[in-house]
C-alpha cells in the first residue's frame, strides 16, 4: 500500500481486522520494521487520540515520530495555484510538501473542512495537495471528508465485541452546540458497508449524509425505530450536509440515553460532550466501549504504517 487516505484503501476488511488483532496481542513483533524511518505528523487542527496513538503506533514499529502543529507554529501555507502571495500565506504547499518529504519517510496529515465551502471541502484541498506534492506516502489523520484510521478502529472494535455473526449496528446523529464535520460518520458508514453487519443510520430530517456515501444504507428519521434490536449504537454529531455546514437542529431528544439503547453497546470516537451528545449513565456504564475504541486507534494506525513500511 502506498497511501492510506480513505476506507476504500482497505482491500479486505476482515483480513485487516485479523491482522490488527494479531498486532494487539504482540505489539512489538515488528519493532525492527521501521528502524531509522521517520514519521512526520502534521496537525492543522486539535487532537488528543490521533496525535498520541499514531506516535505510539510508530514507536511500536521502531519508527521515529516527529510532530508539528502547522496552524500557528508553521508559516501560513498557500494551496491556491498561481496565487499572488501578497496576503497571509508565506509559503506554497509545493515547497512545503517537498521539503517535509526530505525529512520524513511517511507524512500523516490532519486537516478539517471549512464547513462553508462544500466544493473546496469535497476536493480535499489539503490532503490532495500533500498527495500531489509530497514524494513520500501520505496517511489521513482526519481530513475534510474522512477519518479512515477511526473507521478501521471502529470495525476492529465491533468485531471484538460482536456476540452474533451479523450484529445490528446503528449510526445515530446526536445534538451538539458546534457545527461538526462529516468525516467520522462518512468513514464509519464506509467501514460498515464493507462488514458483515446489519447497518442502518438514524438522523433528523435535513441531516442525511452525502448520498454518494450512504448509497443503499437505510436511513431512519426516527431514532426509536432505528434502535430496535440494536447490538451497537455508534453516535456522532454532524452538521447538515444538504444545508452545508449549518446547525438546523439541536433537539435534546436525540441525545443518547440508557433508556433508549437498552443493552446495546455504545460507541463514540471521542471527544464527546457529556449530557449533550450522550448522558453520563451511558458513558459510565459497562455498555460503553469508548475507552477500548481509543485503545484500538494504536493498532489501526500500526497496521496502516506496517503496510506502508512493507511497501517502501
Ligand atoms: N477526531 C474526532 C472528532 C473531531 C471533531 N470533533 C470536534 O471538533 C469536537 C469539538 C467540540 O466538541 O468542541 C469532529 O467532529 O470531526
Ligand atoms: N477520535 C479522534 O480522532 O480523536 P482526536 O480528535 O482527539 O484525535
Amino acid at each position: 500500500m502506498k497511501n492510506y487516505t480513505s476506507i476504500n484503501d482497505i482491500d479486505n476488511i476482515n483480513s485487516w481486522i485479523d491482522e490488527a488483532k494479531a498486532l494487539k496481542t504482540n505489539h512489538l513483533k515488528d519493532v525492527n520494521l521501521g528502524k531509522n524511518k521517520t514519521l512526520g505528523l502534521l496537525f492543522f487542527n486539535s487532537s488528543l487520540r490521533t496525535r498520541l496513538s499514531t506516535q505510539k503506533a510508530a514507536l511500536n514499529l521502531g519508527m521515529n515520530p516527529i510532530v508539528m502543529n502547522v496552524s500557528g507554529d508553521a508559516w501560513g501555507i498557500e494551496f491556491g495555484d498561481g496565487t499572488v502571495m501578497n496576503g497571509n500565506t508565506a509559503e506554497h504547499i509545493k515547497e512545503a510538501a517537498a521539503v517535509v518529504s526530505q525529512y520524513c519517510d511517511i507524512i500523516a496529515v490532519r486537516a478539517f473542512p471549512s464547513l462553508t465551502d462544500k466544493a473546496k471541502d469535497e476536493s480535499e484541498q489539503v490532503l490532495s495537495a500533500f498527495k500531489k506534492f509530497a514524494s513520500v506516502p501520505i496517511v489521513n489523520m482526519e481530513s475534510a471528508t474522512g477519518h479512515p484510521l477511526q473507521g478501521l478502529t471502529d470495525a476492529i472494535t465491533i468485531s471484538e465485541h460482536a456476540k452474533v455473526s451479523k450484529p445490528k449496528v446503528v449510526l445515530s446523529w446526536a445534538p451538539h452546540i458546534k457545527a461538526l464535520p462529516h468525516a467520522v460518520a462518512n468513514s464509519f458508514v464506509q467501514a460498515m458497508q464493507k462488514m458483515d453487519v446489519e447497518f442502518v443510520i438514524a438522523n433528523p430530517e435535513g441531516y442525511d449524509l452525502n448520498p454518494e456515501i450512504t448509497g443503499n444504507t437505510t436511513i431512519y428519521h426516527n431514532q426509536e425505530d432505528a434502535f430496535k434490536d440494536a447490538d451497537f449504537v455508534y453516535t456522532k454529531n454532524w452538521s447538515s450536509y444538504k444545508d452545508y455546514g449549518k446547525i438546523n437542529n439541536t433537539d435534546p431528544n436525540w441525545m443518547i440515553t440508557k433508556d433508549k439503547i437498552g443493552d446495546a453497546k455504545f460507541m463514540h470516537c471521542l471527544p464527546v460532550r457529556r449530557n449533550v451528545v450522550v448522558e453520563d449513565a451511558v458513558l459510565d456504564s459497562k455498555s460503553s466501549l469508548v475507552i477500548e475504541q481509543a485503545n484500538n486507534r494504536t493498532y489501526a494506525a500500526q497496521l496502516v504504517l506496517k503496510k506502508i513500511l512493507e511497501n517502501l
